[in-house]
């Protein structure tokens, strides 16, 4: 379990985390998602110790990581700008680290192993691709078997089956009662791994809780309709609380009523149905919702459509125990 009270970081008077206070649950794999400069790496080097909190308090397993007898073994970290000797092999690299906390070389083999790195093992480093980087990374987050991992991007860079690999890792870990906290810029990879999330904007916390829970409440289900009536159903359902869309011939778009007051509203006037799905919205739609307010750094693309998504709910402070 990770908890944070009123945390916050400023930098001169940049304030990059704002008191914001949240739980990270054991068992579960949470996602961290916010903007370029939102504050979760910030976030995440205050939790390991890295950086000083200006105020409030982050604890691992109810204390304060910093001052951990055995850092490697409860939390392992997966943080950007890792230290790595670029002469050394990534062998010698993950034993050095062991060696450090009195862990042993088999561990070492069975993290490279893991990690899928025992064809360049022996290699420099300095050598490696950005993909190969981040395995070596998480390799080292793994060595100590921490219950609490803490990785910022895993993904970044690298190839399909290294972010299979990392989804299907986080999942097992989580599925072993440990604690996962991720962040990542790739929605459709956390909407499939995270159970929970965790989302900031300009250093506060816009949403909290499990990800269905979140992207219900932050966009609409549509309903598409297909049937010959389609045009007189469309007129049936227009009113304040429908908006409809024809979308070809015979195939209609509902926003509002659900499925089953469609369905209803057809049986009961005999109209014949060919389709009815709810279509729920994405993960990316929720985000781009949540956080359409909190984007510092935003790309200029003249044109570029406004995501179709409904004004986001209240958010929530805390993750909903
Ligand atoms: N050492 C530092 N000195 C001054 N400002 C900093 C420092 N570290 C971070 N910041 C600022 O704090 C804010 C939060 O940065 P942070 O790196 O935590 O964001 P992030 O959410 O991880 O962003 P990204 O998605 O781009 O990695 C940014 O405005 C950043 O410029």
């Amino acid at each position: 379990m990770i908890e944070a009270h009123g945390l916050t970081k400023r930098y001169g008077s940049k304030t990059a985390v704002d008191g914001i206070s949240f739980q990270v649950r054991p068992g579960r794999v949470t996602g961290f998602l916010g903007p370029n400069g939102a504050g979760k790496s910030t976030t995440m080097r205050m939790i390991v110790g890295l950086d000083k909190p200006t105020a409030g308090t982050v604890t691992v397993q109810g204390k304060p990581f910093a001052r951990s007898a055995a850092p490697l073994t409860e939390v392992g970290a997966l943080l950007e700008a890792k230290a790595v000797h670029p002469g050394r092999s990534a062998r010698q690299h993950l034993r050095a680290l062991a060696a450090t906390h009195g862990i042993g070389n088999k561990r070492v083999d069975e993290v490279i192993e893991l990690a899928g790195l025992a064809a360049v093992a022996k290699k420099r480093v300095k050598g490696f691709s950005l993909g190969m980087g981040q395995r070596l990374g998480i390799a080292a987050a793994l060595i100590g078997d921490p219950h609490t991992l803490i990785l910022d991007e895993p993904v970044n860079g690298l190839d399909p089956e290294g972010v299979a690999w990392v989804r299907g890792l986080a999942k097992h870990l989580a599925s072993e009662g440990r604690t996962i906290f991720l962040s990542s810029h790739l929605m459709s990879e956390v909407a499939v791994t995270a159970d929970d999330l965790l989302v900031i904007g300009r250093g506060k916390i816009v949403a909290a809780g499990p990800v269905s829970e979140i992207v219900s409440r932050a966009t609409t289900t549509t309903v598409r309709v297909r049937s010959p009536h389609a045009s007189e159903l469309a007129a049936a359902l227009s009113g304040p609380q429908a908006t409809v869309d024809a979308i070809e011939p015979g195939l209609i778009e509902v926003h509002g009523p659900s499925a089953a007051e469609i369905g209803e509203l057809a049986a009961a006037s005999r109209y014949v149905l060919h389709e009815l799905t709810p279509v729920s919205g994405s993960l990316e739609q929720a985000y781009m919702a949540l956080t359409s307010d909190a984007v510092e750094y935003r790309s200029g693309v003249e044109g570029a459509p406004a995501p179709a998504v409904a004004p986001a709910g209240p958010a929530t402070t805390e993750t909903p125990r």
